[in-house]
C-alpha cells in the first residue's frame, strides 16, 4: 500500500498530469479524483491517454470526497483552493498548484488576483536554498507558478551570488497553450494560435511579483509569449552584471548551484535548451553566457509547464512532505520526438 492521495481539479490539464504521474508512482495510491462541471463522468472521458484509470469516476469537488486521503493535490482555478483547504482536516497534507498561497505580500495578491488573500504557505521550489528542508517539514505547500519556475532556476543563483544586478532584470518567456488551462477561450482556438506567436499581459503578468519574491529581483520587466505548442516554456533571462565576471564565471555559479540537483541540467557549453527535450518530464534545462556587446548576462531555461512547471513539481514536493525519495515517480528524461 502506498500513501493515499487525491486530486481536486482532476479533469483539467494540471490535474490530468497529476493523475498520470500518480498512476506511475511506486509510493502513491489514488483514492479520489474530482472535477466541477465534469463530475460524474469517467476520468478516461476527459483523459483518454490515462488507460490504466479506466473505470475511475470523477467525483464532485467537495470536502467529504477527500475523507480517505492522506495528501490532497489542489489543481483548481486561482481563488478556489483556500476554502477547500480550510475544510480539510488539519492532519491532511495539501499541495496547492494554484496561486492562492504563494505570495507573501497581500498587496501583490490584490494587484493581480481577485478576492481575498488566503495567506502564505511554504513555497514549493525545492531547489531554492533552504526550501527542501522547509517543504519536508510542511503540511501545506504552495507549488511554484509555471513561468516562475522557468525564470527562477536560472536567475536566483545569479542574484544570490552577487553577479547579477537585482535592479536590472528582463525576462521574456514563451509558453505552450496548456499553460492557459483547458476551459474554452477564443484566443486559444486552433485557428487563432496555430501559425502565430504573440505577446500578452506585457508588464502586467501575475507572475511578476512571484518571480521577484522567489529570486530577489527588485526591478523586473517580464514579457510572456504564447507559442503554438501544447506544452513547454522557454524563458530568456537577461540581467546586468554587477562586476567583471566572464561567461565562465557566471556559468560556474549555475554549475555549483545545480551540481547535485536531479532535475536541473546545465547543458554543455554552447548547447541551448529546447522545450521539446523536457516534454513530459520534470526536468529543467539551462544554458548561460555573457553577451559582451550588450554587457548582459543571458540565461535560457526550458521546462514542461505541466511537468516541472506544475504537476511534476507538485509530486516532487509531495515526495519530500511524505518522506519518500524526492525523485520517486519522476524523471528528468523527456519524450521525443
Ligand atoms: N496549466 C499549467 O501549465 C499550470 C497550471 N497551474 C495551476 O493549476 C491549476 C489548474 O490549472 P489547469 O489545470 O491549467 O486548469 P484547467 O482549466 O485545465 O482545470 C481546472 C480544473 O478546476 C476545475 N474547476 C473549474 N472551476 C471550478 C470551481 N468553481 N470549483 C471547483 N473546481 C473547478 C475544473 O473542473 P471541470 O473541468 O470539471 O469543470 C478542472 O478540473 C490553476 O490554479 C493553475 O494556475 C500551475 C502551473 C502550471
Ligand atoms: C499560456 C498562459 O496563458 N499561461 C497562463 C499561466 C497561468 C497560470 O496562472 O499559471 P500558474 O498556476 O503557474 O500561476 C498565464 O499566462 O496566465
Amino acid at each position: 500500500m502506498g500513501v493515499r492521495v487525491a486530486v481536486a481539479g482532476a479533469s483539467g490539464y494540471a490535474g490530468g498530469e497529476l493523475l498520470r504521474l500518480i498512476a506511475g508512482h511506486p509510493g502513491l495510491d489514488l483514492v479520489a479524483a474530482t472535477g466541477d462541471s465534469s463530475a460524474g463522468r469517467a476520468v478516461t472521458d476527459l483523459h483518454p491517454h490515462l488507460a490504466t484509470l479506466a473505470g475511475v469516476p470523477l467525483r464532485p469537488t467537495a470536502p467529504e470526497e477527500f475523507a480517505d486521503a492522506e495528501l490532497v493535490f489542489l489543481a483548481l482555478p486561482h481563488g478556489h483552493s483556500a476554502a477547500l483547504a480550510a475544510a480539510l482536516p488539519a492532519g491532511v497534507k495539501v499541495v496547492d498548484l494554484g496561486a492562492d498561497h504563494r505570495l507573501v505580500d497581500p498587496a501583490d495578491w490584490h494587484r493581480y488576483y481577485p478576492g481575498e488573500h488566503a495567506g502564505r504557505w511554504t513555497y514549493g521550489l525545492p531547489e531554492l536554498p533552504g526550501q527542501r528542508a522547509a517543504i519536508a517539514a510542511a503540511d501545506r505547500v504552495a507549488a511554484t507558478g509555471c513561468y516562475v519556475v522557468a525564470s527562477t532556476l536560472p536567475l536566483a543563483p545569479l542574484i544570490a551570488a552577487g553577479v547579477a544586478d537585482p535592479d536590472d532584470v528582463v525576462v521574456v518567456a514563451a509558453s505552450g497553450t496548456s499553460g492557459a488551462g483547458r476551459s474554452p477561450k477564443p484566443h486559444l482556438l486552433g485557428s487563432e494560435v496555430l501559425n502565430d506567436v504573440s505577446a500578452y499581459k506585457v508588464g502586467t503578468h501575475q507572475h511578476t511579483p512571484e518571480i521577484k519574491q522567489a529570486t530577489g529581483a527588485r526591478s523586473l520587466s517580464f514579457t510572456p509569449l504564447l507559442a503554438p505548442m501544447p506544452r513547454g516554456i522557454l524563458a530568456t533571462v537577461t540581467a546586468r552584471p554587477t562586476g567583471t565576471a566572464g561567461a565562465g564565471e557566471v556559468r560556474q555559479v549555475l554549475a555549483e548551484a545545480y551540481a547535485d540537483e536531479p532535475f536541473v541540467s546545465l547543458l554543455p557549453d554552447g548547447t541551448w535548451p529546447h522545450t521539446a527535450a523536457t516534454f513530459g518530464s520534470n526536468g529543467c534545462q539551462l544554458q548561460i553566457t555573457i553577451d559582451a556587446d550588450a554587457g548582459r548576462i543571458v540565461a535560457v531555461s526550458a521546462i514542461d509547464n505541466l511537468g516541472k512547471g506544475a504537476a511534476g513539481q507538485a509530486v516532487q514536493c509531495a515526495n519530500l512532505m511524505l518522506g519518500l525519495p524526492e525523485t520517486a515517480g519522476l524523471t528528468a528524461n523527456g519524450v521525443a520526438p
